[in-house]
């Protein structure tokens, strides 16, 4: 009779409790599994927004934000709280997603006690550790921790590899931000927000540390310029509560009734609001991924980025932050149905669908010393009598054949 083994999955911010969710989800099907949630509520109210949106709730909540905290102050009282956790019930493994400093400082805590640690969306690099800061770094101290690292893409597995991480260390899963994002949208999500139905809407997004400051004052400005060109276009911007940015956009913003500034969204209006916009200008990564699997235009507003597939495909595009470049760039996709065409292909180089069960399976065959093959794996047929199943999402069609080319881990602005 097996014997029960438990997983823990910390999670500290909105997006990583996002991308996390499914893979509890598909853990859960795992009879011999058991799933612990820990918050350290890195981004207190957004966390719990997220959470609520798939039904989750933590075991614990370190809670541990604190006005005006260092870098350091905030790791270490992280890795204490999770430390005195790992002590009295070590799990047999612990996963944690992305590069905020509450996954660095997880994947520490685990290394110092040698407990199994899993890194959700391993690979990702700029190359510039001071871009993003300090999420680079953070990505390069998890996946050294990590035994088990879920690459989303390919060309996530090339870089670990660059990096001398083990190869067998090394698992292409896809990303859960599609699952979630399938599964999200296949339940219809509306908007309940009174926008203009006779206006095309944008959907922006802005809360990278790199942006605060001249960048944001430039963008906002750029979107005041479109708003007095484009008479039949609408903004609508879900305003992240960091105050550098709150009090920025509200002071430029708030006064044109082409913009609508709200509260961050839950993830299904979310999902409803990225259905419903014509393009989407941001400098989120989830966003990055997420929009063109909905077959949205993405224009990043940052001069790099880690996640070079689909500025690869055509679907992403780099634009920087000066007003300029982001008036002309929204204006042309905005005016020539050609350019919008080209980047409106519907197609998602971030997975189908089916992360979350690759990743629960590879945790159960860790866990549990089992040898399940991995779903949708090369030459792996679906496990005929365990207890995984695969999420019930219609995968998102393949990307269209491309020509061979040396694909870099990361893509900067020309
Ligand atoms: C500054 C910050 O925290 N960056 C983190 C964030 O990047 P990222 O840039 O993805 O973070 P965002 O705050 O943009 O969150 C994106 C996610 O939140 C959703 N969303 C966004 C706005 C809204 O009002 N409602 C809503 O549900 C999006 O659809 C997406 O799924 O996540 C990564 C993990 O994946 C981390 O590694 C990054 O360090």
């Amino acid at each position: 009779m097996p014997q029960t083994r438990s997983v823990l999955c910390v999670v500290g911010t909105r997006p990583e409790a996002i991308k996390m969710a499914p893979i509890m989800c598909s853990l859960k099907e795992i009879t011999d599994i058991s799933v612990r949630l820990l918050l350290t509520g890195q981004h207190r109210d957004l966390l719990s927004q997220a959470l609520a949106s798939f039904g989750l709730i933590g075991e614990a909540n370190l809670d541990l934000m604190q006005p005006n905290q260092s870098l350091s102050g905030l790791s270490a009282r992280i890795m204490g709280g999770i430390d005195s956790i790992l002590e009295q019930n070590p799990p047999a493994m612990v996963l944690a997603q992305g590069d905020t400093t509450t996954v660095m400082a997880t994947a520490i805590a685990c290394f110092h006690r040698q407990i199994p640690f899993g890194h959700v969306e391993a690979g990702l690099r700029t190359g510039n550790l001071s871009s993003p800061f300090p999420e680079e770094f953070n990505r390069i101290v998890a996946s050294h921790a990590a035994s088990l690292n879920f690459a989303p893409t390919e060309g996530a597995r090339q870089a670990l590899l660059r990096e001398a991480i083990r190869p067998e260390t090394i698992h292409v899963t896809g990303n859960t931000v599609i699952d979630a994002l399938l599964a999200t949208a296949a339940q219809k999500p509306r908007l309940s927000l009174p926008l203009p139905s006779d206006q095309r809407l944008v959907l922006l997004t802005m809360h990278r540390r790199e942006n605060f400051g001249r960048p944001a004052a430039q963008i906002f400005d750029a979107v005041l310029a479109l708003c007095a060109a484009f008479p039949d276009v609408h903004f609508l911007y879900p305003v992240h509560p960091n105050p550098n940015i709150r009090d920025a956009a509200h002071g430029m913003l708030s006064r044109s009734p082409q913009v609508t500034l709200t509260e961050p969204l839950d993830y299904p209006e979310m999902v409803a609001a990225m259905q419903r916009a014509t393009l989407v200008l941001t400098d989120s990564g989830g966003l990055q991924e997420e929009a063109p699997a909905l077959g949205k235009p993405v224009l990043v507003m940052r001069n790099e980025t880690e996640r070079p597939e689909a500025v690869q495909l055509g679907v992403a595009k780099l634009i920087g932050t000066s007003r300029r470049h982001v008036f002309r760039e929204v204006a042309r996709l905005l005016t020539s149905p050609a350019d919008y065409a080209a980047m409106a292909k519907g197609v998602s180089p971030y997975g189908d669908g089916c992360a979350a069960a690759r990743i629960a399976a590879l945790v159960a065959n860790s866990v549990l010393d089992a040898t399940w093959p991995v779903p949708g794996a090369r030459g792996a047929t679906p496990p005929a009598r365990s207890s995984i199943r695969l999420p019930t999402v219609e995968p998102v069609p393949a990307p269209p054949p491309q020509r061979p080319s040396p694909m870099p881990d990361t893509v900067h602005m020309a």
